[in-house]
């Protein structure tokens, strides 16, 4: 029993002890489950962290990586862009355009030559950009690979180097022993130098020479380039001595310099900066410049347009550069150019292309130009004053032009009824003054009387006078006289004072800065002046104005010119060709330019043209306002009679005081013209105070003027034959009588008409009569002349007039259609010519 009992204690405490030992297994087991549980959760969060956190670095990395690939691809066509816009700075017109759109461009003066385009290359994927190699200026090339495309591609590097300058300015030479020029032959009408197999030596030879002589001159190179094709076959580098070798190293090397550049094929040469390479592998090429960069090359150029380039390139080398064009003459800025010491100014271009100056300043105050009609004297007026006018605001210089030469050429300048423009230098243009040579007397008058005001600072040269005068205005007067002979030949009174002017302006003008440019057909009889002018310019055929042993004018082709400032000694001469200022839409562009950047208070020029009637101007007419007839009367109010033929358009007045003889005569046949003085003169009398008029009119021809003038006087009354009366009521203002043919009043009036002339003028009535010759005159006054003062003639020979003159014989005066001669003896030694106005215009 106590065995059993025992065991069974054993029992149930093994049990009791596996019970526990279950118990702590099961709660182990269930403690690793949970912790199994709570690992593998873990775990999956882990994993689940891990794959998100693996997505969001993949968006990243996309986003991160587009980005990079946009700014990259943007950078790209950012850098393409400033390659293309470099490359079409570097390579511009026929030096870069492809063959497509190709065509000859000609360089602007002092250009450098650019680079030149062989073909393109790729880049990312931005277009095609042009791949260039440098040559003219810059380097040799040194061409290596199959020696067909090779000679493609010198073709196309000749065709764009000759295009992209102007003819004459490269020349060329081929070295060509396999096929004796055959390779290059298109270019045959340019007439290369050809360089045949045994003559490599001598070649070389002679480059170095010329490099050597190009090298030691002073200044700029003024040669062409020498562009030099060496297309060498094996026998040449096989057989090439060390002393050829070390000539070619020569070339490479001090060649760029002196302005000769190698294409080199078939030969190495030395491995220097000037020396650009290019390798080409079939269609593709590399080249020293682009690196590592492959080049697309272009096709050869087709040969047709190599042809046609080089007939027309070869034509223009055979006629010559073209000349300047009138805007090559234009200075960098306009206006900046001061004159106190002179007005320097080009004109035109030697055949090299440099532009000569006229040196009109201080050394050279003045100018003869000569050239038979036609030569293009006129021409090279406009050109060198559309070169002036450019450099010289009008502070520095004020022109006068007078144009004796048949039609209007220097209207253009002055305002017009199509263009209101005007040159701003301007301050005076006589045009169609062939006839009223004394507008050109007036103006040398006028500038007689500037250097005589000038000179009053006791300066030598206009510098001295702008410092000894600081507040004036001292610009340099350039008086322009095309066909200036005509003032000057004759044997009258204007021929006569006009040439004591000239000749006194080209003494004194100078000094004070006032100038003279003097064209004529022929210098004969301006000898004493040309004494004083050694600058000349001679035109084609221009005879004396040069020396007679300088015979440059009898072989220059037209449109050019000699310019020398020796007085024509034939060492001295400069030939310029002459640019053509014939298109006015360019000259009126470049006219409204200058008129638009005038300085405020800029007047327009005073325009002459003789063959225009001038109106009266308003101000002397009595319309508007008219005085009151309490307005005091000017003791001597002046008659208006025409316009005087002088710088400033001003008008002849004849001063109509209480004297005796203050009447007026206007003697001649003409009615119009005749009518057109009696109203001018009676309107400005209205206009100017309270007048009384009695219109007396006997000639049915001018009944028409009479009753317009009536029509238009204040107040005025109006007798004709019918009632025909000198014996005239008194009236307490002015009283003015206005004769129309007045001769025709007959005997029966003499007597009181003469009274009324003798007497009137003291009472404040005064006669301004016409008669239509001076006998009929002479009848009417019965002999002596003391009551007419004054007159003016129209078609009235100057011996006519001879009784009303002081001199005896008359004056002189060959009578002109629209002119008249006016003398009071009051105030004239000699007549004046005026220009009756025109008063009653019909299409007013
Ligand atoms: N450099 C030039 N280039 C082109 N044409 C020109 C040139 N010079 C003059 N001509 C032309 O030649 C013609 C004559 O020129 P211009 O009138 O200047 O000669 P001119 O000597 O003044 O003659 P004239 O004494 O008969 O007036 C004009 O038709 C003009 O356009």
């Amino acid at each position: 029993m106590r065995v059993g009992s025992h065991r069974n204690a054993l029992v149930a405490a093994v049990r009791q002890e596996l019970a526990e030992a279950r118990g702590t297994a099961r709660a182990v087991l269930a403690a690793a489950e949970s912790a199994r549980g709570e690992a593998q959760q873990r775990n999956r969060m882990v994993r689940e962290a891990y794959a998100t956190c693996l997505t969001q670095l993949a968006a990243a990395r996309e986003a991160a990586r587009d980005d990079i690939q946009r700014r990259y691809r943007s950078e790209a066509v950012r850098l393409a862009g400033h390659l293309r816009g470099l490359a079409t700075v570097s390579a511009t017109g026929a030096a870069g355009a492809p063959w497509r759109v190709w065509a000859p461009s000609e360089p602007e003066p002092g250009d450098r030559p650019g680079m030149l385009r062989i073909g393109t290359i790729a880049f990312e994927e931005t277009a095609a950009l042009p791949a260039l190699v440098p040559l003219l200026g810059s380097a040799h090339l040194h061409l290596s690979g199959p020696a067909p495309v090779l000679d493609q591609m010198i073709t196309g590097l000749l065709l764009r180097a000759l295009g992209s300058t102007r003819p004459g300015d490269v020349q060329l030479t081929v070295y060509d022993p396999e096929q004796l020029g055959g390779t290059l032959a298109p270019f045959a009408p340019l007439g290369p130098a050809l360089v045949g197999p045994g003559a490599f030596g001598s070649l070389l030879d002679e480059l170095v020479e010329h490099i050597c002589r190009i090298n030691g001159m002073p200044g700029p190179r003024t040669e062409p380039w020498r562009l030099v094709v060496l297309l060498a076959d094996h026998a040449t580098a096989a057989e090439m001595t060390a002393v050829q070798r070390a000539q070619l190293d020569r070339v490479i090397r001090t060649g760029v310099a002196g302005g000769v550049h190698l294409i080199v094929r078939g030969l190495d040469v030395e491995d220097i900066n000037s020396v650009e390479r290019v390798v080409v592998h079939e269609q593709t090429a590399f080249c020293d410049s682009l690196g590592p960069l492959p080049i697309t090359l272009d096709p050869p150029p087709p040969a047709d347009r190599v042809a046609a380039f080089c007939k027309a390139a070869a034509d223009r080398l055979h006629a010559g550069p073209a000349p300047a064009r009138l805007s090559d003459l234009e200075p960098p800025k306009f206006w900046a150019a001061s004159a106190a010491h002179g007005l320097p100014a080009p004109i035109g271009d030697c055949t090299d292309g440099t532009m000569v100056e006229v040196p009109l300043g201080d050394e050279f105050p003045h100018v003869l130009i000569g050239g038979p009609s036609g030569s293009g004297k006129t021409n090279l007026i406009h050109v060198w004053l559309g070169s002036l006018t450019t450099r010289y605001g009008p502070e520095e210089l004020a022109l006068y032009l007078l144009g004796f030469s048949e039609g209007v050429s220097f209207a253009r300048y002055a305002p017009g009824s199509r263009d209101p423009s005007w040159l701003p230098q301007v301050r005076l243009a006589g045009v169609n003054v062939n006839a009223d040579r004394e507008f050109g007397l007036a103006m040398l008058r006028h500038l007689a009387e500037e250097v005589r005001a000038r000179s009053l600072h006791g300066a030598g040269s206009l510098a001295e006078l702008r410092a000894a005068a600081p507040d004036g205005h001292w610009p340099r007067i350039v008086a322009v006289i095309d066909e200036f002979q005509t003032l000057i030949t004759g044997r009258d009174a204007v021929a006569e004072e006009a040439a004591g002017l000239l000749a006194d302006l080209a003494r004194r003008g100078g000094p004070q800065g006032v100038h003279l440019i003097l064209a004529s057909p022929d210098t004969i009889g301006v000898q004493t002046l040309a004494g004083h002018v050694p600058l000349r310019i001679a035109l084609p055929k221009a005879r004396r104005v040069l020396t007679d042993d300088n015979l440059a004018p009898a072989v220059i082709p037209r449109y050019h010119a000699v310019v020398n400032t020796e007085a024509g000694a034939p060492g001295a001469n400069r030939i310029v060709r002459l640019p053509d200022a014939g298109d006015r839409t360019v000259w009126r562009t470049l006219q409204r330019r200058l008129w638009r950047s005038r300085p405020v208070g800029c007047e327009e020029p005073r325009l002459f043209d003789g063959n225009a009637v001038p109106r009266l101007p308003a101000a002397y007419r009595p319309a508007g306002r008219l005085p009151g007839a309490g307005a005091p009367v000017g003791s001597s109010p002046g008659a208006v009679l025409g316009e005087r033929i002088d710088v400033a358009a001003q008008p002849a007045r004849l001063r109509l005081g209480r004297m005796p003889g203050r009447n007026l005569a206007v003697l001649g046949a003409r009615t119009d013209e005749a009518g057109d003085v009696l109203a001018a003169a009676a309107l400005s009398l209205a206009a100017q105070g309270p007048a009384h008029f009695s219109v007396i009119c006997l000639a049915p021809e001018a009944e028409r003027a009479a009753a317009r003038l009536v029509a238009e006087l204040p107040a005025a009354d109006w007798y004709d034959a019918a009632d025909v009366t000198f014996d005239l009521p008194a009236t307490d203002v002015p009283h003015y009588v206005i004769g129309y043919a007045l001769d025709a009043a007959g005997p029966a009036h003499r007597e009181s008409l003469r009274a009324l002339l003798d007497t009137g003028p003291e009472r404040r009535t005064h006669v301004l009569g016409w008669w239509r010759t001076v006998p009929r005159l002479r009848d009417d006054l019965g002999g002596g002349f003391e009551a007419i003062g004054a007159w003016v003639a129209l078609d009235v020979a100057g011996a006519d007039l001879a009784p009303l003159y002081p001199q005896p014989g008359g004056p002189v005066w060959y009578p002109r259609n629209r002119r008249a001669l006016f003398f009071d003896r009051s105030v004239h030694r000699t007549p004046e010519v005026i220009i009756p106005y025109e008063v009653n215009s019909d299409h007013t």
